[in-house]
């Protein structure tokens, strides 16, 4: 309910749309109901000795009332529309803020086919909010009162009758509906998600399915999903005919009861027999109105399971999510980097990542770090970019704390080098993704010679996630990326594994020659090249086992001295 509120909140800031698309639509109930009572009236009239004259008044007012109605009708469906759209647009911008703000920790819990369909089904879901939800009683209830009113001046029992019909098709109907709507539930939300589940997986792993002969599996499972979805759709447009049918013919019932109720008037000579015709044509129009109500508690909770979807993935209050303080915060310069007993649990996990580790890295350093695989050096450095909140302890960039630091600006101001670096479809200058126009076309080219892909030229089209591009490519690409953003904090999480030794040492050279006095973090996996770093460290399961230059790591003969005896072995055995 909370989160309809809010949606409510959403529609009420295109207030003026929704009054005047209310406003039209009441005129637009009003002349239809008008147009119908006048021809009823015209055509009773007309079997009488009526004046000409009388009878071209009334085709005249007839006429006007068809253009009026057919204006406010446009008028009511565009105003009506434009606020819906607008509002899912507005929506839309919310709940991408939101989610962005709280990648990626939060947004792993949910896989990516499911956020799809929250942002794009749940979200498109709401336009019936308004217009299935809201508007209609409003109108119903408008004109049936204003219709109410006027055939009192004519007879009292079909005044009853219509407040009946009113009670019963506007409200008793629809709440047993709801009531029964409550007791089977839809599911079609979730089978929806999950349809899109799993064809994003399906679309995903199209490659790695098909050389694995996975994929008339995976094919019978995405049938499945898509079953479930039809069936539930089936489902959910019978109840809709079936509830629309049932509240129709109680409608037609009380036009029914006015035309024997009013029949019985004349005949007793309580009501003008040329008003009887005009009474069961207002009846029959107006429950127009309030057909749509049969529809309402469907609409009604499927928007309620819509919104609440929603909000469940941006409400949460996330453990270790990053809140910023003060985020009017920043350096100047290349920063220092300083973690104190920092620990971190990656969400439903329960081993460490990393256990209280502590560690100063002086502004304009050169930092490798090293260890084995699942050791924690990718998690140290997403910390540090503060795509993860520590669990305990705090890390300070030049003495700010960066979980009080805006995460923008944070980015802005470092060059980043990932594992997994993505590319789009587009140029490879569209890839560098410069923030400002600040390097020339040369520039720019005499980079990628510098990463060595001389070859490269700016306007090469690359493909969806890079996929014309080698996996050292990719990485000299990624690291063209780092030098054109030309920021002072260098994080990189082994920026060339995938590279041969030769191209390797050209970009270690690159790296010291273009970050000068910048501060540089470089996670390595190989321990060549590390000769030339200010500090080398250790780490193994989350901590840091040892640290200090390379002759002191080499002299000391710990456990740097042993991996790189071991490397040195397995080199040589190669
Ligand atoms: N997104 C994640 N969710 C849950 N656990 C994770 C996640 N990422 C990493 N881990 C776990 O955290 C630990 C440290 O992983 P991390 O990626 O930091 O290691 P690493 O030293 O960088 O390894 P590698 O050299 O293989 O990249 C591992 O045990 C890993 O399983």
């Amino acid at each position: 309910m909370k989160e309809l509120f809010d949606i409510t909140g959403f529609i009420m800031r295109k207030k003026k749309d929704v009054i005047l698309s209310i406003m039209f639509g009441y005129i637009a109930g009003m002349t239809a109901v008008g147009l119908f009572a006048a021809n009823g009236y015209l055509i009773s009239r007309a079997a009488l000795e009526t004046p000409l004259y009388v009878l071209i008044t009334m085709v005249a007012v007839v006429k006007i009332g068809s253009f009026l109605r057919a204006g406010s009708r446009y008028a009511e469906r565009y105003y009506s529309h434009r606020a819906t759209f607008t509002m899912l647009s507005d929506l839309r911008v919310y709940f991408y803020e939101r989610l962005e703000s709280k990648a990626p920790n939060s947004l792993q819990k949910h896989r990516s086919g499911d956020l799809l369909a929250r942002i794009v089904g749940d979200v498109e879901a709401l336009q019936n909010f308004f217009l299935r939800v809201v508007y209609p009683p409003i109108i119903m209830v408008t004109v049936f009162v204003s219709t109410i009113f006027f055939v009192g001046f004519y007879s009292i029992q079909v005044v009853i009758l219509l407040a009946i019909g009113l009670c019963l098709t506007g409200f008793i109907i629809p709440a047993w509906f709801a009531k029964k709507q409550k007791e089977s539930g839809s599911s079609i939300r979730e089978k929806r998600s999950h349809m899109s589940t799993e064809v994003t997986e399906w679309l995903q792993g199209f490659r790695e399915l098909k050389i694995h002969q996975k994929l008339k599996e995976k094919d019978l499972q995405l049938n499945d999903a898509s079953n479930a979805y039809i069936k539930e759709q089936e489902r959910e447009g019978t109840r809709e005919v079936a509830n629309q049918s049932v509240n129709m013919a109680s409608a037609l019932l009380i036009s029914w009861a006015v035309l024997a109720t009013g029949g019985y008037l004349v005949a007793s000579n309580q009501l003008d027999g040329v008003f009887l015709a005009m009474l069961v044509m207002m009846s029959l129009t107006l429950f127009e109105h309030s057909t749509p109500m049969a529809v309402f508690p469907i609409y009604y909770e499927d928007s309620e399971r819509a919104a609440k979807r929603l909000y469940s993935v941006v409400d949460k209050k996330e453990q270790g999510g990053s809140v910023p303080k003060d985020m009017s915060q920043e350096w100047e310069g290349a920063p220092s980097i300083e973690l104190k007993n920092v620990s971190y649990t990656f969400p439903r996990e329960w081993r460490k990542a990393l256990h209280d580790v502590s560690l100063f890295l002086p502004a304009g350093s050169k930092t490798a770090i090293v260890g084995p695989s699942g050791s924690g050096k990718s998690t140290l450095l997403q910390l540090i970019l503060n795509l993860h909140s520590s669990t305990k302890g705090e890390i300070y960039l030049d003495g700010i704390p960066v979980k009080e630091l805006e995460q923008d600006a944070l980015w802005k101001k470092t060059n980043v080098v990932l594992q997994d670096n993505h590319f789009f479809y587009g140029t490879i200058q569209d890839n560098l993704l410069l923030p400002n126009d600040s390097w020339s076309e040369d520039e720019l080219q005499q980079i990628l010679a510098d990463v060595q892909l001389p070859s490269f030229s700016l306007s090469d089209q690359v493909m969806e996630k890079g996929e014309n591009l080698s996996g050292g490519q990719r990485q000299r690409l990624a690291m063209a990326r780092a030098i054109a953003k030309g920021s002072s904090l260098w994080l990189l999480d082994e920026p060339t594994s995938s590279l041969d030794s030769w191209t390797e040492r050209r970009l270690y050279d690159l790296l010291v020659e273009r970050s000068g006095e910048d501060t540089v973090v470089v996670i390595s996996h190989r321990l060549a090249e590390l000769e030339q770093i200010d500090q080398i460290i250790v780490m193994d399961q989350g901590k840091i086992v040892e640290s200090g230059t390379f002759t002191e790591l080499m002299e000391g003969k710990g456990y740097f001295y042993q991996m790189k005896q071991i490397e040195n072995n397995v080199l040589q055995h190669a």
